[in-house]
């Protein structure tokens, strides 16, 4: 059975939606054995892993996902190669990490790898270690760019845009706006990208502590003994490598708010530490008998369902009601999709300006695109569908082959209605590109006119599963 790009389906029903906070890792290799080892030894390390068998497989993922790092076999089979996907590859996703993975250790496919814009290569066949550490290496790169980015926004004045026309989502932001007024702990719930940073930052700038430090601590990118110094600070020789005495980020904030990012990700070692400091606002630096105070608000984010951590002993219930004082759940853009034109514009403006482009508006085709997207990576995915469409349109007007989708015109090379192939090949195509633009299974079923389970099984039947 080979592990097709169906499967992550089959991944989404074991993790919920809400709960895939990792990095994003799509693999794409024609051997079924590879994708299975490599698949099992990264969800290990807690990647959400999409596995793509071939070439248009992985431009489907592409379609439907954000992915932060790919790992590229060279020699796909059947003479495709991934060299020349690779254009195709950073033409859909600028942001992605590429690891080429071959089966060559020769310096000169190497060189034409990176030189073709792969971030770096692996050589297989390899230990798990090798593969753990390179995608670790890639993951941590994008990470650090993700962080550039938010930084570089806002620098140049990008101003989230807090508007909504959705019933859900006004009410979280006039309970926000209320409880930003006070100093009452916040946590704050939503999938990837859905703008839980922002918000943090915009209830500290409506505060009364707007004009003191916002500092920011994402749980899961450090070690528990690192994170453990990074929050509460350290003394010299506390560890190896503690070289100074260093204050934490709640020292840092003093005055001010400290954002927790993806506090799903707090090791269970640290949670009695955190719960005493947001009962009682005392704490000690790593190595320092020295008991301290701050005066820090503290506002947290995750995308995993914390009661069912707490449900699961993966997460102190104690501790998660001292975070949820006032609980909200920021909707996935597909909830709110009133918002996606006006959203879609300003962003389009904003870009345009950043980039001294010409585009300012979108087509008839490009708008209903982005009005039925299914939008998984919420709206990190609209801003960098957004960014690319500024970026590659010449003209003043964003066109829907500017947007990163699969569309009912077959992509270059697709095949199209006409051409001399298969039925069963035309439908596939049809199908994938219909799946790839509703925003949901159900949507696309509808679309097709057949019932889900027949939408189900032909999708079985063509990813070779
Ligand atoms: N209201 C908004 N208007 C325009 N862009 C937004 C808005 N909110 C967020 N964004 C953009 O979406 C991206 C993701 O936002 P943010 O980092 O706040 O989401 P998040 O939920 O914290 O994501 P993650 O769960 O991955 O940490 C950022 O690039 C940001 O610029």
């Amino acid at each position: 059975m080979a592990d097709g790009i169906s499967e992550r389906h089959e991944i989404s029903s074991r993790i919920p939606a809400d709960a895939q906070a990792r990095s994003q890792v799509l693999l794409v290799d024609d051997d079924p054995a590879i994708l299975r080892l490599f698949r099992r030894c990264l969800e290990m390390e807690g990647y959400a892993v999409t596995a793509a068998p071939s070439v248009r497989d992985a431009e489907v993922a592409l379609t439907r996902g954000v992915y932060d790092v790919c790992v590229l076999d060279l020699d796909l089979g059947g003479g495709d190669s991934g060299l020349e996907l690779l254009p195709r590859l950073r033409e859909r996703a600028p942001w992605l990490r590429v690891l080429m993975a071959t089966a060559t250790d020769d310096v000169g496919t190497a060189l034409q790898s990176i030189r073709a814009g792969a971030n770096d290569y692996l050589v297989k066949p390899c230990d798990p270690e090798q593969l753990v550490h390179a995608v670790g290496q890639q993951a941590e790169a994008r990470r650090l760019e993700r962080r550039i980015e938010a930084l570089e926004d806002r620098e140049e004045g990008e101003r989230p845009d807090l508007q909504t026309e959705n019933p859900a989502l006004q009410g979280v932001l006039e309970l926000a706006r209320r409880v930003a007024t006070t100093d009452a702990t916040m946590l704050i719930l939503g999938e990837n990208g859905t703008g839980k940073t922002m918000l943090a930052r915009a209830i500290h700038e409506w505060s009364r502590r707007a004009r003191a430090p916002f500092a920011t601590v994402s749980c899961p990118s450090l070690s528990p003994e690192l994170l453990n110094s990074e929050l509460f600070g350290h003394v010299r020789g506390a560890f190896t490598g503690a070289t100074d005495n260093r204050p934490g980020r709640i020292q840092v904030a003093e005055g001010g708010t400290l954002f927790l990012d993806e506090i799903g990700d707090l090791p269970m070692s640290l949670q009695p530490k955190l719960l005493r400091f947001l009962q009682d606002r005392e704490y000690e630096r790593v190595g320092d008998p020295h008991t301290r105070t701050a005066n820090v608000r503290v506002i947290a984010a995750t995308n995993q369902n914390l009661q069912q951590m707490v449900a699961d002993g993966k997460f102190r219930e104690d501790l998660y009601y001292r975070l949820n004082v006032v609980g909200v759940t920021l909707p996935p853009l597909r909830e709110r999709r009133e918002d996606i034109p006006r959203l879609a514009e300003n962003l389009a403006l904003q870009l345009a300006h950043r980039y001294d482009r010409p585009a300012r508006q979108f087509s008839a085709d490009a708008r209903a695109q982005l009005a039925t997207h299914g939008w998984s990576g919420n709206l990190r995915e609209l801003r960098n569908a957004i960014e690319r469409a500024v970026i590659i349109c010449e003209g003043e007007t964003i066109r829907s082959e500017h947007l990163p989708f699969v569309t009912s015109t077959p992509l270059s090379g697709g095949p199209r209605a006409g051409d001399p192939i298969s039925l069963e090949e035309l439908e596939r195509a049809h199908i994938e590109a219909i799946v790839a633009s509703a925003p949901s299974l159900e949507a696309a079923a509808r679309q097709l006119k057949i019932d889900s389970s027949t939408l189900y099984r032909k999708r079985r039947l063509y990813n070779g599963r």
